[in-house]
Formats: structure tokens, sequence, C-alpha cells
């Protein structure tokens, strides 16, 4: 069987995950004639494109060449997140003076714990992605293998030739590594490395500010590993509304990571055990020696070894070109997830994988672009969003109402010391409309939802005003938005002519 990093280090657990998610006793099925749709690539976009084509009756193929479950699984969101958690609770441990709670100051993680129960948890979701459970359960014909193109309406996978009605490209994305000098030399870990560690890096170096370079540092640097975090743009998440990421950035600051934003790394020198990163930033220069350096710098598909041409579909560095409907440039074949799409997330691959099926196998017409994607970055505070930013409105000329209650106006988020954040949304100016809104705070990402739901249901902020939310909670935020839209509609007109009436009421 190949060797793959991400099943490293032997113990039970990632036996487990192996047995589920690579089985090296797996024996491929003989083609069942010509499939209605093949799926290449077995991460989330795939899986939901063959259990959804499957259980409606679909002849499926599903072809994994590495590890079922994808990234999501096995090194992104599912270890990532369960490190987070452990870092929260080493920090919180730390910091609970605040409620009475004494002695926990000096308190130290054990990071080999961490990681087993990360891999425990793992193995233990496993079991959904499973390649028997795909087999034995969902009746999908599972080819462990490298899939590629042998035709328009031929793929191949371990030297047997599928034929399909429809395909679907679902093959996902990698770690960009940047082409700096010395850092091959110097060696590096990536998303696909990092969670094998079971040893902290005492002083780790992490280039790129985004989401992955964000919730990694500062789960490292509350783990104990010292932490630089290097992001050429001048802020980090430099995406998100910036209110949004100064709050990330005073926080990484009080938490002693040491932040270098606006600076172009020079090269990687290696010097013994140490790698010393030169960088070049406006105030100067400067170096940083590190035991570890973690690459968090964006994306790249995964299109290598697909044979696109002999499939007739066209690609880019970005990925596989599709149309609204998911439809590359041969007609039979489509792709859903990382590989081409911009938001690059699960629930992202999940929906479009939906889309996929209703439109390749059942005539649909959906269209990707109706999709109300929101998304959350798992710092602590969390920052999630949801439709337009500021920018975007103002790009495309749309005039807005901006409303904003910070958190620490709500009361449940001053009772849990959690003041650090606010919610904010931004509606189509004169009416309710919600067209974006961006929530930082502990529960961001749960939070979100409600207004992902208003703005997927054409509800407008005066729904939300009109809903009750319980007491004392942290979504009491949004309904704050509401109350705060409701006090814009009170005019000097308005408000004279209410005071006219009681003013009458009381004679
Ligand atoms: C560290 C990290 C944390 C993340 N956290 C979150 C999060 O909290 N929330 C969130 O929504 N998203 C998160 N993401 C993003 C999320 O993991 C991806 O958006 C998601 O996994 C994309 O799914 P996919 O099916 O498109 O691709 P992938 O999961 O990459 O799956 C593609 C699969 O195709 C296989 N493959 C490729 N080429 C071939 C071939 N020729 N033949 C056969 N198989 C092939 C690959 O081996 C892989 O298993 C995170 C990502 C990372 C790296
Ligand atoms: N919570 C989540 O949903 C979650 C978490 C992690 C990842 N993801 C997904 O994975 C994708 C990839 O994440 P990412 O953080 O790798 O990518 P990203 O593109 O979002 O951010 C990469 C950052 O690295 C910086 N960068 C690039 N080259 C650099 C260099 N040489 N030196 C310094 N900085 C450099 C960029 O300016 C950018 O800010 C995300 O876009 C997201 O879709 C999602």
């Amino acid at each position: 069987m190949a060797f793959h990093p991400q099943l490293t280090p032997s113990d039970t657990h990632n036996d487990t995950l192996a047995a589920n998610v690579h089985p090296h006793d797996w024996v491929n099925p003989r083609p069942a004639g010509r499939y209605n749709l093949v799926v290449i690539g077995a991460g989330a976009a795939g899986l939901v494109c063959a259990a959804g084509a499957a259980g409606l009756g679909a002849r499926v193929a599903l072809i994994e060449r590495q590890l079922m479950g994808g990234d999501c699984l096995n090194v992104g969101c599912v270890p990532s997140k369960a490190l987070i958690r452990a870092s929260r609770a080493c920090h919180a441990s730390r910091h609970s003076g605040e409620f009475g709670v004494v002695g926990g100051e000096g308190l130290r993680c054990d990071f080999p714990q961490v990681m087993a129960r990360m891999r425990r948890l793992r193995a233990e979701l496993s079991r959904h992605d499973s390649a028997r459970r795909f087999r034995d359960e969902l009746g999908v014909d599972v080819f462990i293998g490298e899939g590629r193109f042998t035709g328009p309406q031929t793929i191949a996978v371990d030297g047997r030739e599928l034929a399909f009605d429809r395909a679907a490209i679902c093959t996902g994305a990698r770690a960009a590594v940047p082409s700096l000098p010395g850092l091959a030399a110097a060696g590096y870990l990536t998303n696909e490395t990092v969670f094998s560690l079971t040893e902290l890096p005492p002083w780790l170096a992490v280039i790129g500010g985004g989401p992955i370079g964000c919730e990694l540092a500062q789960a490292f640097a509350r783990f104990g590993s010292r932490v630089s975090l290097i992001e050429s743009e001048p802020h980090l998440l430099g995406r998100e509304d910036a209110d949004a990421a100064a709050i990330i950035e005073t926080v990484f600051g009080r938490e002693g990571i040491e932040l270098y934003p606006g600076a172009k790394i020079l090269e990687v020198v290696t010097e013994g055990e140490e790698k010393v990163l030169r960088l070049q930033r406006d105030d100067g220069g400067g170096e940083i020696r590190v035991d570890a350096i973690l690459v968090g710098a964006g994306r790249t598909p995964n299109l290598h070894g697909l044979d696109l041409e002999r499939g007739g579909i066209i690609y880019d560095r970005s990925g596989i070109q599709v149309n609204d409907r998911l439809q590359t440039s041969n007609p039979r074949v489509y792709a859903a997830g990382d590989i081409c799409s911009p938001y690059k997330f699960t629930h992202t691959a999940d929906a479009q994988a939906r889309i996929l099926i209703a439109n390749a196998l059942f005539m649909g017409r959906q269209k990707a672009s109706a999709l109300v994607v929101p998304w959350c970055t798992y710092t602590d505070p969390e920052i999630a969003h949801v439709g337009l930013y500021e920018r975007d409105a103002e790009r495309q000329g749309i005039r807005i109402t901006t409303l904003t209650v910070p958190l620490a106006t709500v009361d449940r988020a001053v009772i849990d010391g959690d003041t650090e954040g606010f919610a904010r949304v931004h509606l189509r100016r004169g009416s309710d409309q919600i067209l974006g809104a961006t929530i930082v705070g502990r529960h961001a990402g749960e939070m979100i939802s409600e207004l992902s739901l208003a703005i997927t249901g054409g509800l407008g902020l005066a729904a939300i005003g009109r809903t009750i939310h319980p007491y004392p909670t942290q979504a009491e935020a949004i309904r704050k938005l509401a109350d705060a839209w409701n006090r814009t509609r009170l005019t000097p007109t308005v408000k004279r002519l209410l005071g006219g009436w009681l003013q009458w009421r009381r004679r």
C-alpha cells in the first residue's frame, strides 16, 4: 500500500481510520456496465454525489486515490476543529481566574494526548465515510486508485475502464506552497502533515494569515508553542470585514502570537536544527529562527493525473472550468467542490454536489450562483459571515445601511466574559432586506445561520425583530440589530406624530 503521511503515527486510531478510508485489503469491483455516474474523488463533494445519486437509484462508481473523506475528515475541518477545541480547553483552564477558579495559571497542555484525542475522534467519525459503508450500505462501486479520463465517456482506474453516462470531478485542492528560496530544503508542514505531529514544536512559524494560518496559529500558541505568523498582506484574514479582522489581530497580539503583517519572506536558511526565515518589511528586515514552518498560503487544485484533455475538459490554474450549472466543457462531465469553486468549504462542496446530482442526472437547471454561502473561521472569537461585505455593495453600486451591535451590550456575552465581538448587518438602504452580515463572537458560527436563513427565505430584519429570542443568549445580538433598525424608522416626523398622539391621549 502507498505511504500516506496522513496515517502516521501508527496507532489503533490511525489503524481504524485506515481500515475505513483506505483499507489495505480492498478489492476493487468488476465494473458493472455503463454507470449513470462515475465520481472521481471521495471528499465531501464526491461522497455526497455518490451517496445522493445511489440513494435515488443510480448506478454509481466512486474513485479515490488516497483517503475516503478527503481533506475535511482526514487533514482539514475535523482534525483542525479537534485541536481548536483542545486549545480552548487549555486556554480556558489557564485563564479561569476571573471566574474564581484558582491555580490554573501555570497549567501545561499534554500535546501527545491532544493529538491522540484528535486521532480517536477522527477515527470515530471516519466510519461514516468508509469504503465499506459506501459499498455495503449505499450500493456504490468503490474503486481505490487514481482516476483518469481515457475519452469523453470513459475513465480508467486500476487497469479497468469505466463507461459513464455522466461523470463528476470532485478532486479537491491541496496546499499551495510558495516558491521561496530554501523552503523546500528546510522542510515544512502543510495541512497534510501537521496533524501527524506527536511533539509540540517549541517555535512555529506560520506562513499565511488566512483561515488555516489563523486557526492553527492560535491553537499552537495556546498549546504552548511560540508562534510567529507571517502574512504578506497588511492584515490577517484580509477578505473579512476590517473591524472583525482587527479584533483577531488584537486577540492574537494579547495571546503572545508574534504578528508579521505586510512581510515578504526573502529566503529560508537551514542552520543546524533551526530554520531561519529572512523577512523584509516596510520598517526594515529581520529574521525569525524557528523549529518548524507551517504553510497555509492558499490552495491549488488537484488536476494532476486526470488526463483532462482526453475527456475534453477545460481547466486553468484555478481549477476545472464550469458553467453556473456546474457543467464542464464536456457536457457529460460536471464538477463540484474545491476543484471548481471559489468558496472552498465543506458545506459548499456538499451544496454543489446536490446541485450536480439534480443537473447531471435529472435534467435539473439549478444554479451554483443561487447559493447563499455562509462561512466561519474558528478562531477565538470566531468570525462568521454571509452575503455581501460593505466593499461588495460599493463595487456593485448598491446603497446600504449598516447596523452594528457590540457584544458588550448583550447580557449573556457580558455574563460569559465574551464581550469581544459584534453582530453587523448590511441592509438595502430604505428597506429591511438583509444583504450581508458578519458576526464576531465565541459562537459566531452557530449564530450566522439565522441570518443565512433570513436571506434564503427572503425574510427581512423585521421578521427577526418579531421573533422571540430566549434570554439570556448571545443570539439576542441579532434581535437587537432588528431593534436598531426599528429605531432608524423613528424619523423626526414619525416621532412628532407619535408624540402628538400620546399628548392627545393625556388630555
Ligand atoms: C486545515 C483545513 C481546515 C479546514 N476547515 C474547514 C472548516 O472548518 N469548515 C469548512 O467548511 N471547510 C474547511 N476546510 C475546507 C474543506 O476541507 C474543503 O473545502 C473540502 O474538503 C472540499 O471538499 P472536496 O470534496 O471538494 O475536496 P477534497 O476534500 O480535497 O477531496 C478530494 C478527493 O479527491 C481525491 N483525488 C484527487 N485526484 C484524484 C484522482 N485523480 N483520482 C482519485 N481520487 C482523486 C483526493 O485524494 C481527495 O480525497 C478546511 C481545509 C483545511 C485544509
Ligand atoms: N473555517 C473554515 O471554514 C476554514 C478553515 C481553514 C481553511 N478553510 C478553507 O481553506 C482555504 C484555504 O485556506 P488558506 O488559509 O490556506 O488560504 P487563503 O487563501 O484564505 O489565505 C492564505 C493567506 O496566505 C497569504 N500568503 C500567501 N503567500 C504568502 C507568503 N509567501 N508569505 C506570507 N503570506 C502569504 C495570503 O495573503 C493569504 O492571506 C480557505 O480559503 C477556506 O476556504 C476554511
